[in-house]
Formats: C-alpha cells, structure tokens, sequence
C-alpha cells in the first residue's frame, strides 16, 4: 500500500531508523484503526521484490518494518528471504489473527478483540503490544501475557484518540505492575509518517 523511511514510533524499537513497508489487506476491523485505508486486498498496486529491496537499500537504514493491514495475510516468506539476503533485519507487526509466515528477528504482536491472535504467534513474539481503550483493557492484557514467551517485552500502548483520558490510568496500572511499559505512537508528536 505505501512505502517510507522513517523512524520506529512504537514499543521495543522506538527510535531507530527503519524502512516501512506496508501492506495491503485486514480483515480484522478494528473500530479505531489508524489506517483503514489499508482494509481493502486488491486496491493497491503491486510490486515485485527486486523492486522493494532496491527501493529499501537507497537507504542506510537495514531495520525493515512489515507491516499493514494484516501483514499475516500474505505469505511473507519470499519477501522476507529476500530482504534478509540483502542484509536487511526483518521486524513485523501483526495481530497474529494468521499463522506466520517468513524468518523474523523481531515480532511484535499486538492482538485484538475483534479476531483473536492465534496461539503460536503469540509464542513467538518478542514483542506483546496492547492498546489500551479502555479501563477493561487491562485485565485482557494480562490474559494475552500468560499466552506469551517468558522473555517477550510487554506494552500497554493508549489508543490515539483516548490518549488523554486513558493516560492516567495507564501510568498507575505500570507503577503497579512493572513487568508492562508504556509505548506511544511517537511519529504522531513527532509529525512523522
Ligand atoms: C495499523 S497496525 C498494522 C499491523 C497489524 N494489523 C496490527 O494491528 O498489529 C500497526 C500498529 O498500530 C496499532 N494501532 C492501530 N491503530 C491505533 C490507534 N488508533 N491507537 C494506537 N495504536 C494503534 C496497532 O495495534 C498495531 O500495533
Ligand atoms: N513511525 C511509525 N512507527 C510505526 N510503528 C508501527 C507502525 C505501524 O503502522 O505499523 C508505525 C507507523 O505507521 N509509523
Ligand atoms: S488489525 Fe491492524 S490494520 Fe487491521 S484493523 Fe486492526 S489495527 Fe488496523
Ligand atoms: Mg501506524
């Protein structure tokens, strides 16, 4: 769907350089989607992989973010085969609703109530990212972290648009539990893609 190079705003990788490719396709529908436009499978151009990985080493950055839509959706084993080739790391971000596909060396899962993450994938993740909406938010998160790996990172992330009324509690619910951190979508204050 789009392409940029720009700057990891969220969880574990906040702040490193990394060349996003988004793809085209979710069937999850979550109500606060910050990119529904992603939603449709067949409304974005295709591109062949010789293409993307050029279009990724024109730059210095090799953090490689997949993501989308539902990235899962595809099967990402070429893609990533051909990135790693090109001595790229490969991260993903996913809502592990699909079984996953392609060699990753970072897996951020971040599962939603609306199509609920499978088993495996939530095992493989190095990443457990929970956006928090609202107040029971918090009790679904600690169901999700007992179905992860003991050395998976935990983040409770506020939903864009309650941000400011979930805030509060989102810092007392960490200073509480200290095994969760806190992740904010960054590129929005930073006003980038
Ligand atoms: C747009 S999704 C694409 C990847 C995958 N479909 C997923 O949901 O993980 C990328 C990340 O943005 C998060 N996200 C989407 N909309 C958000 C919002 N309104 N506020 C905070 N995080 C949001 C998702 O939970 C996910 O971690
Ligand atoms: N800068 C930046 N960081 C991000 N981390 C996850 C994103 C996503 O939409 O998957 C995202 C995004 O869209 N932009
Ligand atoms: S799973 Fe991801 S892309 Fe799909 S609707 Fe939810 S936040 Fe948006
Ligand atoms: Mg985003």
């Amino acid at each position: 769907m789009e392409q940029f190079y720009t700057i990891q705003g969220e969880g574990y990788n906040t702040g490193r350089a990394a060349y996003f490719i988004r793809l085209g396709g979710c069937d999850v529908g979550c109500v606060w989607c910050d990119v529904k436009e992603s939603w449709p499978l067949d409304a974005h151009p295709r591109q062949t992989l010789t293409a993307l990985v050029d279009a990724v080493t024109e730059h210095p950055g090799r953090n490689v973010v997949i993501t989308g839509g539902e990235p899962l959706m595809h099967d990402l084993g070429p893609l990533t085969a051909a990135l790693r080739a090109a001595g790229c790391r490969t991260w993903i971000e996913t809502s592990g609703a699909y079984p996953l596909s392609g060699s990753w060396d970072w897996i951020c899962v971040s599962p939603k109530k609306f199509k609920a993450p499978l088993p495996a994938v939530l095992a493989a993740a190095h990443e457990l990212k929970i956006i928090v909406f609202n107040k029971s938010d918090f009790a679904w998160a600690e169901q999700h972290a007992a179905l992860v790996g003991p050395d998976c990172r935990l983040y409770l992330q506020p939903e864009w648009s309650k941000a400011a009324d979930m805030m509060p509690l989102l810092v007392d619910y960490v200073k509480s539990n200290p095994q969760w951190q806190v992740s904010l979508q960054t590129h929005k204050f930073l006003d980038i893609p």
